[in-house]
């Protein structure tokens, strides 16, 4: 099975994140030292009962899903691109495709590929359960490299890029040419919890996790910027 390793956040029980609410000056869960304003934007909005249970899902299965801040934060990108095709590389149990279908225009379409076919089906029971007509998502159980290249350049809004770090550099490439101008790109765990941060560290994964960011910022066809939420989000917009 394919696990989704976010060193930072762990998914936490439905009880648990409800019991701490708003509370904004506890750690919510992240290695290291996060700090209050991390904190308070990881609690601003609570996650309700259909995503807490999609989180839980996710943790059965032994994958990582974006933390609440995270969310929110790709909410507000597909509401304010008033988004109407979406591609989510790296589908888990469906929790980003939650808060993105809650953002993008109401007959937006999302596209989501994910190789692992149970991840794919706690997605769907995840749409199900929110209510999302089934025309409005398309599953798609395949490596995302065959995939992404049969999709149409430049008619696509928002791409998130939510899989393991060695080949995003390629999936970023992809994502460059499925965006229109102005769509917006967002590589999510860009941080790896901080460890990109680390000068001691010289795995190779952060080498390559801090290569990626390198590349999109240097990168003339974005306008990038890196924001410290969640486990790190590179977010850039297509020129
Ligand atoms: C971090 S999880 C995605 C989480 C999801 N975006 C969310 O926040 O709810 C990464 C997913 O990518 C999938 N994955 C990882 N490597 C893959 C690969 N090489 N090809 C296809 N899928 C892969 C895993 O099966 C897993 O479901």
């Amino acid at each position: 099975m394919r696990t989704c390793e976010h060193p930072g956040w762990f998914p936490r029980t439905i009880a648990a994140q409800q019991s701490e609410g708003a509370a904004i000056t506890t750690g919510v869960g992240a290695q290291g030292d996060p700090t209050a304003a991390w904190a308070f934007s990881e609690t601003f909005l609570t996650e309700d009962v259909t995503l807490l249970r999609a989180r839980e899902r996710a943790a059965q299965l032994g994958c990582a899903s974006v933390s609440p801040g995270t969310g929110a934060l790709l909410q507000v990108v597909a509401a304010a691109l008033r988004a109407r095709a979406v591609v989510e590389i790296g589908t888990g149990a469906g929790v980003a495709s939650l808060w993105m279908l809650r953002g993008m225009a109401p007959d937006g379409v999302l596209t989501t590929i994910d190789a692992e076919s149970e991840h794919q089906r706690a997605a769907k029971l995840a749409y199900a359960e929110e209510g999302v007509p089934v025309h409005r998502t398309r599953t798609i159980v395949r490596p995302p490299l065959d995939v992404l290249p049969r999709l149409t350049d430049g008619a696509y809004d928002l791409v998130l890029v939510a899989i393991d770090p060695h080949a995003r550099a390629e999936y970023v490439e992809a994502a460059v040419r499925l965006l229109r101008p102005g769509g917006v790109l967002v590589v999510v765990d860009a941080l790896l919890g901080g460890r990109v941060l680390d000068p001691d560290r010289h795995d190779e994964t952060t080498a390559l996790v801090r290569r990626l960011a390198h590349a999109v910022r240097e990168d003339e066809r974005l306008v990038p910027a890196m924001v410290p939420v969640g486990d790190g989000i590179l977010l850039a917009v297509r020129r």
